[in-house]
């Protein structure tokens, strides 16, 4: 048989699939009323499992997978034309649309912000591009810029999320999940320029050891090589501490990474300038607070969800987004230190607030998910 001839035969074969696709909607839909009627949700594990074994004893065992994975799209699918024909307005959905309701126009110009490190942190500047008017206070970890936002001290903290050349910053994802009272309310982004500091008459060539933050080591990290294996890389807390420890020092033979900023700061001079791997090194910023706040124009959103260590559970998340046409920017996966096999899926993805798909969104995730944190609604300042 030549290929225009087996190629008919799949035409005749999915014209009968079409059919049994818009008879099976059509039986969603009633199924769905029904639903409404007895004040049952859309999901139905139990049902979906019992009809994927029924599916794959029917078929030949070498397409028992591929069936699987086809009856999952088509659940997918079903469930989401029920939501959409019954939308059930979930408690997110009205806690979300309370917080658009309450959330001040402008966001606010001064405020306490919480960072981590001492002045000259590449996080005060990110404060600067996110507030007019910060009033800064410094804490020794990221874990206390939580705290700070959790028991009230502070109205907002400013966090470094991921970086264009080194990547994310694992430890803020990791304390992301073990901090559950916290709210993303606005990101920005950026531009890193790394300096090589050192105290005044101090001369690139006597250099031994460099401290700094183990991201900026990273993203210098071709530069440092340059250098020999003669210079000791020292990582500490942060790139402004690792200057300040640099100008506190007695010692003539050490430098430090850190923002410009940190030269007039702590009265050091500047080795080398612009000494990070790839000249567009950008780092994202976050800005948490303890309510949810959604400001007008808030066109992204993220999302944290524990998933079952099993074949197609990212899967059946991932098609949801695509079914409804979420355009997904970010995913981070981190697993869960006292669960084992389940891992944490962190997603960031574009769509306004205004948007329906961001509304059916809100109102399916609960149903599709067994456990999940909705992060925030908020746009990134440039
Ligand atoms: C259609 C239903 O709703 C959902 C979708 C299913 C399907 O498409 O077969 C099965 C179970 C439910 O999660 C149903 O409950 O039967």
């Amino acid at each position: 048989m030549n290929l225009e001839e087996l190629r008919t035969e799949i035409d005749a074969i999915d014209d009968t699939l079409v059919n049994a696709f818009a008879q099976r909607m059509d039986v969603v839909a009633r199924v769905s009323q029904a639903k409404k009627e007895q004040g049952l949700p859309t999901l139905d594990p139990a049902r979906e499992r019992a009809k994927l074994a029924d599916i794959a004893s029917k078929l030949p065992p070498e397409l028992a997978q591929y069936g699987y994975a086809l009856w999952s799209m088509l659940f997918e699918i079903s469930r989401g034309y029920q939501n959409a024909m019954n939308p059930q307005p979930s408690a997110l959905r009205k806690e979300i649309e309370g917080a658009m309701a309450s959330t001040p126009n402008l966001f606010p110009p001064s405020a306490t912000v919480a960072c981590q490190g001492v002045e000259g942190a590449y996080s005060q500047l990110a404060c600067e591009k996110l507030f007019k008017h910060p009033q800064v206070m410094y804490f020794g970890s990221f874990e206390s810029v939580f705290s700070a936002i959790e028991n009230g001290f502070c109205d907002y903290g400013v966090l470094p999320l991921e970086n264009s050349t080194a990547g994310s910053v694992k430890q803020i994802y990791d304390l992301m999940l073990r901090h559950s009272s916290f709210k993303i309310v606005r990101s920005t982004r950026l531009k890193i320029d790394h300096n090589l500091v050192a105290k005044k008459g101090t001369k690139l060539e006597d250099i031994k050891e460099i401290f700094s933050h183990p991201q900026a080591i990273s993203q210098c990290s071709a530069y440092l090589e340059k250098l020999g294996k003669d210079v000791k890389i020292t990582p500490c807390e942060n790139t402004a501490a690792a200057a300040e420890a640099v100008a506190q020092s007695d010692r003539k033979d050490v430098a430090a990474i850190a923002s410009h900023s940190c030269v007039a700061l702590y009265g050091l001079e500047r080795l080398a300038a612009d000494i990070q791997d790839r000249s567009n090194n950008y780092t994202r910023f976050i800005c948490i607070s303890k309510k949810l706040e959604i400001y007008p124009g808030a066109d992204k959103t993220s999302l944290m969800v524990v998933l079952p260590h099993r074949p197609g559970s990212l899967y059946q998340i991932l098609a949801r987004f695509y079914a409804l046409g979420l355009n997904l920017i970010k995913l981070e996966s981190r697993p869960l230190p006292d669960r084992e096999f389940e891992f944490m899926f962190y997603f960031d993805l574009e769509t306004s607030v205004y948007s329906d798909e961001f509304i059916r969104m809100v109102d399916d995730l609960s149903a599709v998910c067994e456990e999940f944190q909705y992060l925030g609604s908020y746009s990134e300042v440039i």
